[in-house]
C-alpha cells in the first residue's frame, strides 16, 4: 500500500493520471460504518479496473475549529493502526492530508478540483454525513453539482446496530462506559491499542501476580478505569492475560494511571516489548483493599474469570 502524504496548497507536480475511485473520511477506528464505505469503494475499483484509494486527515478535524480537551484529542486507531487497517482491507493508496485552516477553507468547488478531479477519480465513495470543507454546503447532496458529470458519486447509508448508528463517538462512549464488548460489535473486531512495556513499582511480582506496566502514546483512546479480560501479541506470540487500567489505589491514593497486564501462564522478562492489546471483555471496577493480600485474592477470582471466559470463547485464542 502506498501512502502519499499532502499539504494544501499542493505542489504543482502531484496529480494523478491512472483512475482512481476515492473513499472519503476521517475513519477513526475503521469501525463497521466505514467498513461499508472502504467497501463499495473496493467493489467500484475492481468493477472499473481503477486504484482503490482512501482520502483521509492527519488529526481531528475539529482541531482546527475548537479548543479541544485533552480527553477529546485522543483516537479511537493512531496512524500505524489506521494504515494496518486499511491495507487489510485491500487499498492500494493513501492520500495523508494535513487537515488544516487552509484546507478548510477551499470553497467546495476548490476542494473537488484539488483533491478529486486532480487525481483523476472516476468515482468517489463517503458516508451520508461525510463533509469536505467548512460550510454547510460541503456535502454529499451537493457533490453531484461540483463533479460536472467528471465522476460518480456514491453515498452509503447508515450502519446500525441494534438500531442505533454505528459510530466513532459511539465507540469512544462505549470504551468511557467500560464496555469494552459493544466497542468490538461496533468495530467488527476486538478494539486493539499497543504500547511499550516499561518498569512499575516491582510489586506486582509479590503479589505472585507480576504485571506488565504499558506506556501508551499519549493520543490513545483507552477503556476507563477497570479490570479486564485481553489477549496480548508480541512477535509471534498471543497469550490471553487480565489488565487493569486504574491508579493502584490499593497501595495510595496518588498514583497515576497505568495499564498493568498480567500474563497467564507466562514468565519472562518483555521489558522494552511493544504489546499489542485486545481488549475482550470487562470483568469489575478497581477496588481499594485494606490489605495486599486481600487484593492477590481478588487477582485469583480474577484469574478464574478470565480462564472462564476463554472456555466460553475458544474463538479469541484460535
Ligand atoms: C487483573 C488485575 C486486577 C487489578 N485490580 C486492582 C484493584 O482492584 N485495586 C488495586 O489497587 N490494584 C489493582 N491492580 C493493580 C495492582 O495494584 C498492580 O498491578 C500492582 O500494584 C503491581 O504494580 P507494579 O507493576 O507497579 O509493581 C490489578 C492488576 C491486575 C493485573
Ligand atoms: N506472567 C507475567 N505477566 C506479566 N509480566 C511478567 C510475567 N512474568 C514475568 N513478567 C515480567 O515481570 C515484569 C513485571 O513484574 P513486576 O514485579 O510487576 O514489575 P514492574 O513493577 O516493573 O512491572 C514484566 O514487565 C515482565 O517483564
Amino acid at each position: 500500500m502506498e501512502i502519499v502524504k499532502l499539504h494544501y496548497p499542493l505542489q504543482a507536480e502531484i496529480k494523478g493520471d491512472e483512475k482512481i475511485v476515492l473513499a472519503m473520511g476521517f475513519f477513526d477506528g475503521v469501525h463497521l460504518g466505514h467498513q461499508d464505505v472502504l467497501n463499495k469503494a473496493k467493489q467500484k475499483a475492481q468493477e472499473l479496473g481503477a486504484k482503490f484509494c482512501v482520502l483521509t486527515y492527519n488529526h481531528h478535524p475539529a482541531v482546527v475549529y475548537k479548543q479541544m480537551t485533552a480527553h477529546e484529542k485522543r483516537y479511537l486507531t493512531l496512524y500505524d493502526e489506521k494504515m494496518r487497517l486499511f491495507e487489510q482491507m485491500g487499498v492500494d493508496r493513501v492520500y495523508y492530508t494535513n487537515y488544516t485552516y487552509a484546507f478548510q477553507n477551499q470553497s467546495e468547488q476548490e476542494f473537488v478540483n484539488n483533491f478529486i478531479k486532480r487525481f483523476n477519480a472516476v468515482a468517489v465513495v463517503a458516508g451520508f454525513d461525510h463533509t469536505y470543507g467548512g460550510t454547510k454546503d460541503a456535502n454529499m447532496e451537493n457533490l453531484p453539482k461540483y463533479s460536472n458529470g467528471e465522476f460518480e458519486v456514491i453515498t452509503a447509508d447508515p450502519v446500525t446496530l441494534d438500531g442505533e448508528k454505528v459510530s466513532s463517538t459511539r465507540i469512544r462512549k462505549a470504551l468511557d462506559d467500560c464496555d469494552v464488548e459493544l466497542a468490538g460489535k461496533l468495530l467488527g473486531r476486538p478494539y486493539r491499542t499497543s504500547g511499550v512495556t516499561v518498569h512499575g513499582r516491582e510489586v506486582g511480582r509479590l503479589l505472585g501476580y507480576p504485571t506488565a506496566n504499558i506506556e501508551h502514546p499519549e493520543l490513545q483512546w483507552l477503556p476507563s478505569i477497570g479490570i479486564y479480560v485481553v489477549r496480548v501479541s508480541f512477535g509471534d506470540e498471543s497469550h490471553i492475560a487480565m489488565a487493569s487500567v486504574g491508579h493502584n489505589v490499593t497501595f495510595s491514593d496518588s498514583l497515576p494511571m497505568t495499564v498493568e497486564i498480567n500474563i497467564l501462564d507466562f514468565d519472562k522478562n518483555i521489558y522494552g516489548e511493544t504489546l499489542t492489546i485486545d481488549w475482550l471483555s470487562y470483568i469489575r471496577g478497581e477496588v481499594k483493599f485494606d490489605t495486599p493480600q486481600q487484593l492477590t485474592s481478588q487477582l485469583y477470582d480474577d484469574e478464574v474469570f478470565t480462564r472462564n471466559y476463554v472456555q466460553k470463547h475458544p474463538e479469541v485464542i484460535d
